[in-house]
């Protein structure tokens, strides 16, 4: 369980985030929404202890803050917007490294077991038949596929995602978020998710919060946060009337 509580936290000693409080329980998908630079990403950072916060948040009823790398590595696994850093690696070389955590040292060979796990998150993304391609003859979706799958390899308890689907095409999108949800319930684990599109939160999400200038404005289901006044009132739009107009003219 991830239990977050008085949570203050930015960059520069101004903060950005102010007094988050959430529990997210096993089995649960939660997506984070609001309007660019409202601090979507800040929060995801500070759960995965990547930067310092104030406050408390605990996995498991432990201190994130707490856990050293190796062993936080198995509880948390941050998949951001995609880097454009390409090493010389194989995708199943690069899906390797979500072992690494699980290693006794970094001179240990990969074991059979840990190759099981390689190969069924590769088959999981749909990049089993290509898994010895260079990463970096791959496409900005492929590429981001990789990524999930190295997030799977990991297997750890929380997943959180930073735009997952923006390099997409829609089929992939809906597959890979049914992965994630299926992921969560069968093996009572967590995924926390930043997603701009609000069909798709409407859809695959079991709690939404939707943050403005890093303050919790509404939480809840997505019939309860969704609703038109409160849309409007944080994106500056009225988007329901929007997507009614949107969907009329696929009739
Ligand atoms: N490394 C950093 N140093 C200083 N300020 C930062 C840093 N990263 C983000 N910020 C600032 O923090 C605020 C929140 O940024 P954040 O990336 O968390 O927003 P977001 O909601 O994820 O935005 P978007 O929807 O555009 O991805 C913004 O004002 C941004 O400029």
């Amino acid at each position: 369980m991830l239990e977050i509580k008085n949570l203050y936290c930015g960059y520069d000693e101004v903060d950005i985030i102010k007094n988050i409080n959430i529990k997210v329980e096993k089995g649960e998908n939660l997506c984070i929404i609001g309007p660019n630079g409202c601090g979507k990403s800040t929060l995801l950072k500070s759960i995965a202890n990547i930067i310092e916060y104030k406050g408390n948040i605990k996995i498991d009823n432990k201190e994130v803050s707490s856990y050293n790398r190796k062993e936080l590595a198995t509880k948390v696994a941050l998949m951001s917007q995609i880097s454009q850093i390409y090493f010389p690696y194989t995708i199943y070389e690069s899906v390797a490294l979500g072992r690494y955590a699980y290693s006794k040292s970094v001179f240990n060979s990969i074991s059979g077991e840990d190759k099981e796990i390689i190969l069924d998150s590769l088959e999981k993304v749909g990049l089993y038949d290509i898994k010895d391609k260079m990463i970096s003859e791959l496409s900005g979706g492929q590429l981001q596929r990789v990524f999930l799958a190295r997030t799977f390899a990991q297997n750890p308890d929380i997943i959180l995602l930073d735009e997952p689907t923006n390099h997409l095409d829609l089929k992939h999108q809906i597959e890979l978020l049914q992965h994630l949800v299926s992921w969560a319930r069968d093996n009572e684990k967590i995924v926390i998710g930043v997603l701009h599109d609000l069909n798709l939160v409407q859809y695959f999400s079991d709690k939404v919060i939707m943050l403005s200038d890093g303050e919790v404005v509404s939480y809840g289901s997505a019939k309860e946060v969704l609703e038109s006044e409160k849309l409007k009132n944080v994106y500056g739009i009225d988007i329901k009337k929007f997507m009614v107009e949107v969907l009329e003219k696929w009739q």
